[in-house]
């Protein structure tokens, strides 16, 4: 059979990782990585196509996106109203989120083409999970408590700042669902920490939260790429009261989020056009293999 045809659209943390997932594949070929330029790439693309327009690969089945959140929407509508399937880590939750998908749904239908969003751990995986406890214990609380573990999407937001050059947001879990942020920022020359801390604090990344802002010389000596989440769920299944669950990860960030990224690149192909979040989709779908032999050995 042939194999998948992937593009991965941005090369950052999430872009590198996802490279190597979808050469790990078995069912899947890279057909090269889009980026804003062409010059400068680093040395494990020399024999990897890299273009600036994705239609300059020729077919592609589906596109994995490693752009920054904020820019999925736009990226997403272009390449899914070309007839091409996407996948993305779209990182702000609830309203945001919905609309996103709704646009994408609508683009999906009028040309074909289907999309998975918000695709990473969380959200993505751990929204499956809390998908799954509240259909074991329907009554309850479930907190979900990050860390400690440096936030890619809260960096990206503080880096896009005036005046960053680099930055690193940690997630600290301070209980019941609750973090701090604690943000080291390398600043450009001449830029004010006071100017770049009260822009760090207004933007909807960190406004909800309690949030430090702190320069330091250089943002690459903190940086440690590693993650987790502790997720409870305390709740009521029929009647019976006190049902205990947890999942427990720690993970490096980016390769988790990338390997996601990869499984939801094989499962959108097989969704009806239009778009989903990982708990629409069926399980099954994420993973390669014979459907009758895997649920022989996973049901
Ligand atoms: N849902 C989840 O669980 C997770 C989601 N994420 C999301 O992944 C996103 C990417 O993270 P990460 O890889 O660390 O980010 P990086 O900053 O490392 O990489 C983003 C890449 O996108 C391209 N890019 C940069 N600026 C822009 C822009 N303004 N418009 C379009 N493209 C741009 C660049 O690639 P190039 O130079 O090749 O063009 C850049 O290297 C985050 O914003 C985060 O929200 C991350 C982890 C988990
Ligand atoms: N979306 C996160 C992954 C989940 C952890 C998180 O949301 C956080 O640390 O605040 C990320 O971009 O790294």
């Amino acid at each position: 059979m042939s194999k998948i045809q992937v593009a991965v659209v941005s090369y950052g943390n999430i872009g590198k990782f996802a490279v190597e997932a979808v050469n790990a594949a078995p069912d899947m070929e890279l057909a090269g990585v889009v980026r804003r330029s062409t010059g400068n790439n680093p040395p494990e693309l020399a024999d990897v196509k890299v273009v600036t327009d994705i239609a300059d690969l020729g077919k592609i089945d589906v596109a994995i996106l490693c752009s920054p959140t904020r820019s999925i929407p736009a990226t997403a509508k272009a390449i899914m109203e070309k007839g091409i399937c996407t996948v993305d880590s779209f990182d702000i939750h609830g309203e945001e989120m919905l609309k996103l998908r709704r646009m994408l749904d609508e683009t999906g239908k009028k040309h074909n083409s289907k999309a998975i969003i918000s695709a990473g751990w969380d959200p993505g995986s751990d929204s499956v999970v809390r998908t799954l406890l509240k259909a074991m214990a329907p009554k309850g609380l479930t907190y979900t408590n990050f860390g400690p573990g440096m936030s890619m999407g809260h960096s990206v937001a503080a880096k896009a700042i005036d005046g960053v050059k680099d930055a690193l947001s940690m997630t600290i879990p301070t209980g019941t669902g609750i973090h701090r942020r604690m943000v080291y920022v390398e600043l450009e020359d001449g830029a004010s920490v006071e100017k770049v801390t009260k822009e760090i604090k207004a933007d909807s990344y960190f406004s909800n939260d309690e949030t430090h802002v702190l320069a330091v010389p250089s943002v690459d000596e903190l940086k440690d790429m590693g993650h987790g989440v502790l997720l409870e769920h305390k709740g009521v299944s029929g009647e019976t009261q006190n049902q205990l669950f947890e999942f427990k990860m720690k993970i490096n960030n980016p390769a988790l989020t990338s390997q996601i990224l990869v499984s939801c690149a094989r499962a959108v192909l097989k969704q009806q056009p239009g778009s989903y979040t990982m708990p629409e989709i069926a399980p099954i779908d994420y993973l390669t293999g014979d459907k009758e032999d895997l649920l022989k050995r996973l049901v």
